[in-house]
C-alpha cells in the first residue's frame, strides 16, 4: 500500500492552483469536472501520481468558504531554503503566520504558511543535521 492523496475542499479552484503552483511550486497533474455531482477535482503534487504523494484539491460549485473545524492540524512540505522560501511566499502576500526558525527543543528549521482557505502547511528545511 502506498499513501496517494489528501484531498481538501476549498472555495476558490482557480486561488488554491495558483497557489500551490506559482507559490508551492507544485505542478497541476490533472483537473476534472463531475457535472453530475456539480464539483471539480484538481491534483497538485511535485511528480507524478505513480510515484508522488499528492493533494486533490475538491471544489464544489455551489460552496465558497468552509469551516475548518479544530481537528485538521496541517500537511508538511520539505524544502531546501526556508528563509528564502518564506521570503517569496511574504512578497506574495501569503500567511506565513510561524516565521523560520528551530523547532521548540530541536535543531530543524521549520515555518507555517496558510494556504488561501486557511489551511496550514508546515514547511521543513532538509538538512543533514535533521531531528524531525
Ligand atoms: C478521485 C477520488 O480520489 C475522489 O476522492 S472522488 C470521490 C468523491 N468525491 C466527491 O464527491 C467530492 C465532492 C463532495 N461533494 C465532497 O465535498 O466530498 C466521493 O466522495 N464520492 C462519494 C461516493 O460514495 O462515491
Ligand atoms: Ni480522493
Amino acid at each position: 500500500m502506498r499513501m496517494l492523496h489528501t484531498m481538501l475542499r476549498v472555495g476558490d479552484l482557480d486561488r488554491s492552483i495558483k497557489f500551490y503552483t506559482e507559490l508551492m511550486g507544485m505542478k497541476l497533474l490533472r483537473q476534472k469536472d463531475n457535472e453530475e455531482y456539480t464539483y471539480t477535482l484538481a491534483f497538485v503534487g511535485y511528480g507524478d501520481e505513480k510515484d508522488h504523494t499528492v493533494l486533490e484539491l475538491t471544489y464544489n460549485w455551489d460552496q465558497s468558504e468552509y469551516d475548518l473545524g479544530e481537528g485538521f492540524g496541517h500537511i508538511a512540505i520539505g524544502v531546501d531554503d526556508i528563509y528564502a522560501l518564506c521570503e517569496d511566499l511574504e512578497d506574495k502576500g501569503a500567511d506565513v503566520y510561524r516565521k523560520p526558525g528551530p523547532v521548540k527543543g530541536g535543531k530543524t528549521v521549520i515555518a507555517f504558511v496558510r494556504d488561501p482557505d486557511g489551511y496550514a502547511i508546515e514547511l521543513i528545511e532538509r538538512k543533514e543535521s535533521d531531528d524531525l
